[in-house]
């Protein structure tokens, strides 16, 4: 694989556009070789859409939107119910009552939540009522226990329900209103209502709502399957011993993260040597099940770069050098039978790595699961430091943002390797392609990571 010249501390010196290629003859390819990071985020987008889509169980909807208009076919409430442990009464019976001059009123029945037989209430009479237990006929409100003495007959006010006692009577201490403690039947949701509309996410209370209402299952958008693999012959996985040269595979880590985060399904392959049959077997295991393919390393010119000649095979896989830093080379295109699974190929640096997962790959994430908040949040911010940026790229510094006073600093320096510095960051502070310094206070743009 290539190695980085950078020396991650002076952003200026570390992006050499001398060093790039003559521009490329195919088709589409920009006059200088370069795409600017919207014409390729334009490219990407355009290359994806919305998964079809599928009925699913209601916790495996989880996080997706819906993708179908949800009307209530009954009602909710679905029947008059008490919201109170108590007594359900008829309220004559109560005007005037008094702690005094308590209503005295027989208990006629106990009425638990689930009950399907239920007693009638007469006048003089009432029925004990649980917390979401139907209204008797003949009643017309609830009153809660502590309005009456609960049976005890001592005639102060009960603090809570006692066991039934055949022949109980009831002091009511004071008046109950028509109504009063009384949840109605459809007053929540009204059978034929539009409960949820198309696109709407599905976090807990819109599947508890689907629950509510009946809904076993779903028709949703689901959730891409991305497959995150990293090639490289120097990768080790974490904990494995670390021999003369190699590295530990934290990309696979990073994006599987980020793809998670994202809203994905993801899977992680680990590290995939630089092997060019390996690479194949592992692509065509990994295209049946998924919907996105990420791969980081072997995009730059590295000599043992054989994703590139392995993707080439493959056709239809564009790989471009962007005005940008980090993350100057990216690629991108379909691979497999058919229509084929789009596939993204991030550079190997571990920063740039993140960087194009958050600029590009996150939104087509996002695209496919049919959300409109496709980007990260932009804010403006003023940086107290003054800043250095190579000429002709965008680039992303790594920042930590204060909302309270509108502040960003930059974290750590430029160098696609940092990533001590990368979690410790929880922005990115982004410096224009016309911009190659700014002085300190200047305002900028900041990318918000989250979390
Ligand atoms: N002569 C040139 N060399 C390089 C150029 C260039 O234009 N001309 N571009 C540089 C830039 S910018 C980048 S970014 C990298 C991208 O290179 P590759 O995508 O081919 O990545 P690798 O060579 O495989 O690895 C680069 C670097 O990252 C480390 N790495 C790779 N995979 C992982 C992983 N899964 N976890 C942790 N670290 C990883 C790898 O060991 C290298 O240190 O190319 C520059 N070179
Ligand atoms: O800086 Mo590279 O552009 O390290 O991705």
């Amino acid at each position: 694989m290539t190695g980085s010249t950078e020396s991650g501390t002076t952003p200026a010196a570390c992006c050499d556009d001398s060093a790039d290629p003559a521009p490329a003859a195919r088709p589409g390819a920009r006059p200088d070789g370069l795409w600017t990071v919207d014409e390729h985020l334009a490219d990407v987008l355009a290359a994806v859409g919305p998964l079809p889509a599928i009925e699913l169980q209601l916790l495996d909807a989880q996080g997706c939107r819906l993708a179908e208009d949800v009307l209530a076919e009954g009602d909710l409430p679905p029947f008059d119910n008490s919201s109170m442990d108590g007594y359900a009464l008829r309220t004559p019976d109560t005007v005037g009552a008094s702690a005094e001059y308590p209503s005295v009123l027989a208990v006629v029945g106990d009425i638990a939540a689930g009950a399907g037989e239920l007693p009638t209430v007469g006048p003089g009479q009432a029925a004990r009522i649980m917390t979401g237990a139907p209204l008797p006929p003949g009643a017309a409100a609830v009153a809660p226990v502590e309005w009456t003495d609960g049976g005890t007959g001592t005639g102060r006010a009960a603090d809570a329900m006692t066991a039934p006692v055949e022949g109980e009577e009831v002091r009511v201490l004071r008046p109950v209103a028509e109504g009063a403690h009384i949840r109605r039947r459809g007053s929540d949701v009204a059978a034929g209502s539009l409960v949820l509309t198309d696109g709407t996410r599905l976090g807990p209370a819109q599947l508890g709502l689907l629950a509510a209402i009946g809904r076993a299952t779903v028709t949703v958008r689901p959730r891409p399957r991305v497959v995150v693999l990293s090639t490289g012959s120097e990768l080790v996985q974490p904990g494995d011993p670390v021999g003369p040269g190699q590295i530990t595979d934290s990309n696979s880590f990073t994006l599987t993260a980020a793809a998670l985060d994202a809203g994905a399904i993801a899977y992680r392959v680990g590290g995939v040597p630089d092997d060019a049959a390996r690479l194949r077997a592992v692509l065509e295991d990994q295209l049946g099940r998924a919907d996105l393919i990420v791969t980081s390393g072997g995009v730059s010119v590295g000599a043992y770069d054989v994703v590139k000649e392995v993707f080439a095979e493959y056709g239809g896989v564009d790989f471009r050098r962007l005005r940008m830093q980090p993350g100057k080379p990216q690629g991108f295109g379909r691979i497999g039978p058919g229509a084929g699974v789009p596939l993204m190929a991030l550079p190997g640096n571990p920063v740039s790595a993140y960087i194009s997962f958050e600029l590009f790959v996150r939104p087509v994430i996002r695209a496919m699961l049919g959300a409109e908040d496709i980007h990260r949040p932009v804010v403006r911010a003023h940086c107290p430091v003054a800043l250095r940026s190579p000429a002709g790229r965008r680039q992303f510094l790594r920042g930590r943002y204060t909302a309270a006073d509108g502040l960003v600093e930059p974290v750590g320096g430029a160098g696609s390797h940092l990533v001590g510095a990368l979690a410790r960051a929880d922005c990115l502070i982004t410096v224009p392609e016309d911009v190659t310094e700014l002085p300190a206070g200047s305002e900028v743009d900041v990318v918000l990571l989250g979390g």
